[in-house]
C-alpha cells in the first residue's frame, strides 16, 4: 500500500505536487484565453473542466547500452497536460521539423504541454505537441502528470472570435466523448496507429 500508510513519501509528493500544479493549470488556461481574446469563456471551460492526476512508473531498461521506448510518440488528447519528471530524464518534444529534443528541466519546474483538444477549440492557434518518453541506463524512471479535460458531453467547439477568413473553421464542433469513441475505433483496428496521429482530424472541417 503506497498510500497514506507504507510510504509517507509517496503521499506528500503527490500533495505537494497538486497545489502548484493546479494552479499553473489555471494560469495557464488564464494566459491562454487572454492573449486570444476570449476570456469571457474562461468560466465555461472552468466549469466544465475535468482532470487526472498521475503518477507514472517506467521499469528500468532491459538493455542498459542502448534507448529504449518507454513512452511511444503521441499527441495527448485532452486539453492541458503538465508534467513533473521527480526520476529519470527520457521525455522528448517533437519539434514542428519532426526533430526529437530532449527535455531536461530542473528539478522545481513543470512541463506544460497542450493537447488535441486545445488545438481545436483555439481553431489551431495552439499547437499540440507530440512527445514519447526514451529510457537509457539502468534506473526506473518516476514521473507525475495533470490532464486536465472536459466533462465527456462538452461541446468541443471553437469561439466565434478565432474564426475568421483568414482563419476558416478547422474542426466540426464535437463532444468530448466523440474523440474518446473516435480513438477507441481507431485503436481496435489499426494497431495502435492512433497514438501516433492527430485523432481529432476526424472531424476535420477544412
Ligand atoms: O512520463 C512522462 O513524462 C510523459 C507521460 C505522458 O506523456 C502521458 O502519460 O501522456
Ligand atoms: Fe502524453
Amino acid at each position: 500500500m503506497l498510500w497514506p500508510e507504507g510510504r509517507p513519501s509517496f503521499s506528500e509528493n503527490v500533495e505537494l505536487f497538486t497545489k502548484p500544479v493546479f494552479e499553473l493549470e489555471s494560469l495557464v488556461k488564464r494566459i491562454v484565453l487572454e492573449s486570444l481574446g476570449v476570456d469571457k469563456y474562461l468560466d465555461e471551460l472552468k466549469d466544465s473542466a475535468g482532470y487526472n492526476l498521475r503518477v507514472m512508473r517506467y521499469g528500468k531498461p532491459l538493455n542498459v547500452d542502448t534507448d529504449e521506448l518507454g513512452l511511444v510518440p503521441h499527441f495527448d488528447k485532452n486539453f492541458i497536460t503538465i508534467l513533473h519528471q521527480l526520476q529519470g530524464d527520457g521525455l522528448e518534444l517533437e519539434t514542428k521539423d519532426g526533430e526529437w529534443i530532449k527535455i531536461k528541466p530542473s528539478p522545481g519546474s513543470f512541463i506544460v504541454l497542450f493537447g488535441e483538444s486545445f488545438h481545436a477549440w483555439t481553431n489551431g492557434r495552439l499547437r499540440p505537441a507530440r512527445h514519447r518518453v526514451v529510457m537509457n541506463g539502468d534506473q526506473p524512471r518516476y514521473s507525475m502528470g495533470l490532464f486536465s479535460d472536459v466533462r465527456e458531453d462538452f461541446l468541443v467547439k471553437a469561439p466565434e472570435e478565432l474564426v475568421d477568413e483568414e482563419h476558416p473553421l478547422l474542426f466540426k464542433p464535437f463532444k468530448f466523448k466523440e474523440l474518446i469513441s473516435e480513438i477507441e475505433k481507431e485503436a481496435s483496428t489499426k494497431e495502435a496507429s492512433t497514438r501516433f496521429k492527430l485523432c481529432v482530424s476526424a472531424f476535420r472541417n477544412v
